[in-house]
């Protein structure tokens, strides 16, 4: 999905003016799909869309200056569009500086009264304006459908979450609540900012808005029913379906296989993390009974590479037990670290490495195995790449364990000449 919204970025030449903002725990994944050359502004932890824009803008004001009177485009990364919505997203600047709107959006027009997204209601008897855009009246989320309906005779518009305004009504607004307009200083506080939706804090509540009609294609594909939709095969990964299961998906990321039977117009999604068995048009509701469940991460894409964890368990006197697969690509490495609460064993299972343990270099290769004691430093780099059964024994496995002392490999060696 990311990868598909920056190269559309890319093609219609947006893509040097864009930053990703992001939390700090989905950096090395985003990294790891587009490279370390895409400028990201990284929340310290993950709340919602009004805390993450009032960060970047803060970032855009007090760390690259940029003019109060810019405008700035928000746009999230998981629509389904084709290039024409791009055009519509850079009229965007010239709807604000024409109608002096304090925010101006793209109002996708509805196929169909879908209960799914939120609306806006245009003014009544308003044409669109030569400019393109018309004034909003207010805003509907998830009608219902009978209530859509009736929304869809208002010419209301789906809400894509492509909003814009200029920097400088935004910083006005976080003077006017007393927050902070130095990114530091707003990162330190980050813990305090409300977990609310921008559409809630900010758009709901502005005095002008205007939007802009795009009549193409769009879809939201951040519910399974969405995304499903466009998925062509039935069966991603190992599973099979019955005959009388239409309108049924399985997306299997595990090793095992799933079989369903007699149930249709549901979706099953498998991963490390997790099992989703849901009604297709109910799967939006997985975001809010998901929260409840506290699990560490069982399988993560990081910036060498990627691991799964295999088995957590833990023994009667209470040590934990952790194993996990990792897979290092070829010339990328772990950083420099050290841990307070665990020792590890790597089994080398594929691939050859260096080796780093308490500044002592050596190389590793298949069916190697080394010991990693408590506060030891250590680090590898695969020249082929590595593939490695690790096990943690500690008190407490978690991936905040680590102390890194360098990330790169020539900083490492650097100071092991020294
Ligand atoms: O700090 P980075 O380079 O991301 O390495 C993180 C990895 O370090 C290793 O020593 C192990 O503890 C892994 O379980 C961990 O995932």
């Amino acid at each position: 999905m990311i990868q598909r919204i920056w190269k559309q970025l890319k093609t219609k030449k947006m893509d040097h003016s864009a930053y990703i903002s992001t939390s700090k725990t989905q950096v090395d994944m985003i990294t790891s799909q587009l490279g370390s050359n895409v400028p990201l502004i990284i929340e310290p932890e993950r709340r919602d869309t009004y805390p993450a824009i009032a960060l970047a803008a803060t970032y855009f004001y007090s760390k690259q200056g940029v003019d109060l009177n810019e405008v700035i485009v928000v746009m999230p990364v998981d629509p389904y569009t084709d290039y024409q919505f791009f055009d519509k997203v850079k009229e965007l600047e010239d709807a604000i500086r024409q109608s002096d709107a304090d925010i101006a959006l793209i109002g996708v027009q509805p196929t169909s009264p879908s209960e799914k997204y939120g609306y806006i209601i245009p003014v009544q008897n308003t044409l669109k304006t030569s400019e393109g855009y018309i004034p909003v009246d207010s805003f509907t989320e998830k009608p219902s459908k009978d209530e859509a309906a009736k929304l869809l005779r208002q010419n209301a518009l789906w809400n894509c979450g492509v909003f814009s305004f200029r920097l400088g009504y935004l910083i006005q607004l976080l003077e006017e609540k007393k927050l902070p307009v130095e990114f530091d200083e707003l990162v330190e506080k980050y813990d305090q900012l409300p977990k609310i939706s921008f559409d809630y804090e900010v758009v709901e509540k502005a005095d002008r808005v205007v939007a802009i009609p795009y009549h193409g294609t769009w879809r939201d594909l951040g519910t399974w029913d969405t995304l499903t939709a466009d998925i062509q095969t039935k069966v991603i990964g190992k599973g099979i379906i019955s005959d009388d299961s239409s309108n049924t998906h399985v997306v299997n990321e595990l090793d095992i296989p799933i079989a369903v039977v007699g149930v249709p117009n549901v979706v099953v999604a498998a991963s490390p993390d997790g099992i989703l068995v849901s009604e297709k048009s109910e799967s939006h509701r997985v975001k809010d009974l998901v929260k409840k469940i506290d699990q560490r991460p069982m399988f993560e894409e990081r910036r060498w590479g990627w691991y799964r964890v295999l088995d957590y368990q833990t023994r009667t006197d209470g040590t934990d037990i952790l194993t996990k697969r990792l897979c290092l690509y070829a010339g990328k490495n772990l950083s420099y670290q050290y841990h307070q609460m665990r020792s590890e064993v790597w089994t080398i299972v594929a691939g050859i490495g260096e080796f780093v343990l308490n500044d002592r270099l050596i190389r590793v290769k298949a069916g190697d195995v080394v010991r990693i004691p408590v506060h030891a430093k250590h680090a590898i780099k695969a020249i082929e790449e590595l593939e490695i059964i690790e096990i943690q024994m500690g008190t407490r496995l978690v991936e905040e364990d680590i102390v890194r002392l360098f990330m790169s490999w020539d900083d490492l060696l650097d100071s092991l000449r020294q």
